[in-house]
């Protein structure tokens, strides 16, 4: 069996660091230690050998706001590995009355071509007894995380009643549910009253979606799910009203888990503000981008634990497509990419800043996220047995980010003349070498889907401590339920 042996590195992985060889068969680690050796020899000295990173929140091929996203699973995938990326977990979006499998189908059809292993979340965008009946078929499909939009009124927006029963029933399942946390009817308000008043252009996207109505939906959704007796995932929190939200509801011991993105952590509002038209609009994403104040709080929770993955929401449009929201920027399609830059942005600006040490630097981009999506330690890890996704980091390479240079389809990148320290040298999924020395080493279809069990244990105490404390009629002698 042929053999290949990482040699002269630091492992550096979430909990320790230490120098060693990691030797690499059939796709998985076998060996770790000194003086191993193996068939082929990839040099890591000066470097650290890092579980690769995982990005939960990716849309690629996405069909939304009257178009598809430009990155599919191929070049997006490809872009994850040119930046030290193994794993991307998109959303599944079922159409209004179609069933979860058949959309999950759907995505198995787009993901043939992928450079690296992907799992998926399902989104739940409508609600009936179908929908309920699938949740069971998708976490025996190994899709056990379940999507919520609570903003896109009209579109993919869920009500609280949908939102209760649907996290009723994930937490019966086992699964994870998953917030995109905007208030969905004050968005369409400020919206439709910005353009009344000529406010069009696309500064406005972040007018119409303030920090309150992402604290307000955030706080709704942490105590809806508790109602629910669920485990809850926020994904994009960019503001410390939400972050404050799960920050209070980790404090008080319920399961919340906070998902940064790293357009947030690093580019503010002022963007906005640009005046290039084409500029500001290749920046409209929900949430829209803070003030660095906001940043601030992100990065204080990536440091205390308050917040425990960072990721991308990678979901790429052209200029052209931008440009569908001249006239108006509520049809400008809602997106940034920046799968690519994902590890190399965070080292540059936590790592090298001394927010995060390499070891949390590899806990937000993987292991974290590997254990919260019940993966661990198949991916996340640096283990004997753990598949060999794995990432060998230079962290004095350096490069000036480029759209001329990057994977991505699109014709430019939020991240653009960005110098970054800190870069893969070689990127390997399941031990194949895919990127090496500034050069992606493409294998359409070597990616393939990462079925998740449920995580029953999480659910299961979270069910036992609501029957302990749930409500209970007071027995009173001598008295009937008549009080006659
Ligand atoms: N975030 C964004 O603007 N576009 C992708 C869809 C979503 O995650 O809301
Ligand atoms: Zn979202
Ligand atoms: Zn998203």
């Amino acid at each position: 069996m042929a053999s290949t042996v990482i040699k002269g590195g630091t492992v550096v992985t979430a909990d320790l660091s230490h120098d060693a060889d990691v030797r690499i068969e059939n796709g998985v680690i076998t060996g770790i230690g000194p003086g191993l050796t193996g068939d082929t020899v990839l040099d890591a000295t000066g470097c650290y050998v890092m579980p690769g990173g995982i990005d939960p929140h990716t849309h690629l091929e996405m069909p939304f706001m009257g178009t598809y996203s430009s990155d599919d699973f191929e070049s997006g995938t490809r872009a994850a590995m040119s930046g030290g990326t193994t794993m991307v977990v998109d959303f599944v979006l079922p159409g209004q009355g179609q069933g979860l499998m058949d959309a999950a189908q759907m995505w198995h059809n787009k993901s043939t071509r992928a450079h690296c292993d992907y799992s998926y979340h399902m989104a739940i965008t409508w609600w009936g007894q179908q929908v309920w009946e699938d949740m069971e078929a998708s976490v025996k499909a190994g899709i056990t995380s379940f999507k919520h939009f609570m903003a896109y009124k009209g579109a993919l927006m869920v009500n609280d009643d949908e939102m209760f029963q649907s996290f009723k029933r994930v937490g019966d399942l086992g699964g994870l549910a998953m917030v995109h946390a905007e208030n969905g009817d004050v968005v369409a308000e400020l919206t439709a009253r910005l353009i009344a008043e000529g406010n069009t252009g696309p500064e406005a996207h972040a007018y119409s979606r303030p920090p309150q109505v992402e604290g307000e939906a955030t706080n709704r959704a942490i105590m809806i799910a508790d109602m629910a007796g669920v485990p809850l995932y926020v994904v994009h929190t960019s503001c410390e009203e939400a972050h404050e939200a799960i920050r209070r509801a980790r404090a008080q011991g319920k399961r919340v888990w906070g998902e940064p993105l790293i357009q947030h952590l690093t580019l503010d509002e002022s963007e906005y503000f640009h005046p290039d038209w084409d500029h500001a609009a290749r920046r409209v994403m929900s949430p829209p981008f803070r003030s660095k104040a906001h940043q601030a709080s992100l990065w204080a929770g990536l440091q205390s634990g308050s917040l425990s993955v960072v990721a991308t929401d990678h979901c790429a449009f052209t200029t052209e497509q931008k440009r569908f929201g001249l006239k108006s920027f509520a049809q400008i399609p809602n997106g940034t990419g920046g799968l690519e830059d994902r590890m190399p942005m965070l080292w540059t600006h936590g790592v090298n800043t001394g927010r995060l040490t390499p070891n949390e630097f590899v806990a937000v981009t993987s292991t974290n996220i590997a254990k919260i999506l019940n993966c661990y330690p198949k991916k996340g890890a640096v283990l004997v047995g753990a598949d060999a996704d794995l990432v060998v980091w230079d962290p004095k390479a350096e490069k000036t980010i480029s759209a001329a240079t990057q994977q991505s389809a699109i014709d430019y990148n939020v991240f653009e003349g960005q110098k970054v320290v800190g870069l893969p040298r070689y990127t390997l999924s399941r031990g194949r070498v895919g990127y090496a020395d500034g050069a992606v080493i493409p294998q359409e279809g070597h990616g393939e889907f990462v079925a998740r069990e449920a995580r029953p244990a999480v659910n299961r105490a979270l069910s036992a401590w609501k029957d302990l404390t749930a409500p209970r009629p007071v027995q009173r002698s001598g008295m009937s339920a008549t009080g006659v």
